[in-house]
């Protein structure tokens, strides 16, 4: 993990945001350097949509002129972070537990950039726990059924919930988090596909055919992939 490559990655995608564009605003460390480029460049007539409270306080401070997915529900551009890239652009999110706002906002985006370190590229998606977010209501019976469909993906290792030090971990819709150590992810679109078929299941941090670019941060530049 590179801060310098987070921040290049970040000070290279606000060079793609226009005056007047409704720009959604990622969550997560690499977002917060594009957040932070974003409000020094100044530009006029950007109303920003945020995928976290955390998000919209930084964005709030530096002085962007917030706006919500119901005011303004068509985002001109979206530039977040991942926890994983990989091939076609395919991507694990929601390890800053922000996945389903950012998945709303991405959907609602005409173009999305992906933005991260050079480690975050794999060959495979898995080797980063899949984030399942959850709701709280019989969340331990709807882990069984997340474990049933894991084994059918032959991932042995049942999901845990996310703990904090003061308990579980809650999303910014007080939702649970549960994290699924896949390992090796071989079939995303259906894994996709069966975890949103479960009950209980809010989403889950499979970023599939959203991304249109992806801007890699190396020590001394940037480089893009293409899905
Ligand atoms: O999906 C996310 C938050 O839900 C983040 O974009 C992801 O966890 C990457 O975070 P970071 O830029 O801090 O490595």
């Amino acid at each position: 993990m590179s801060d310098l490559q987070k921040k290049n990655a970040g000070e290279a995608a606000a060079q793609h945001v226009e005056p007047g564009m409704v720009v959604g605003l990622g969550t997560g460390s690499t977002a917060a350097w594009f957040v932070k480029a974003l409000a020094a460049r100044n530009l006029s007539g950007l109303r920003c949509v945020p995928t976290s409270e955390k998000t919209a306080d930084l964005a709030r401070d530096l002085g962007l002129t917030l706006s919500t997915l119901e005011d303004t529900p068509r985002i001109d551009l979206t530039v977040d972070g991942a926890d994983e890239v990989g091939p076609g652009l395919a991507l694990i999110k929601g390890g800053g537990a922000a996945l389903l706002r950012e998945k709303l906002v991405w959907e609602a985006s005409s173009r999305c950039i992906v933005i991260a370190d050079a480690a975050k590229v794999v060959p495979v998606l898995g080797a980063f726990p899949l984030p399942i977010e959850v709701v709280a209501f019989g969340h331990k019976t709807t882990a069984n059924r997340i474990a049933d469909v894991l084994v059918d993906h032959e991932i042995h290792a049942p999901a845990r919930v996310r703990q904090a030090d003061r308990g579980l971990v809650r999303t910014d819709g007080g939702n649970l988090i549960y994290d699924a150590a896949c390992k090796a992810i071989h079939d995303p679109v259906r894994l996709a596909d069966d975890l949103k078929l479960i009950t209980g299941v809010v989403e889950h941090g499979l970023f599939l055919d959203l991304a249109d670019l992806a801007i890699i941060g190396m020590d001394d530049g940037v480089y893009t992939i293409q899905p």
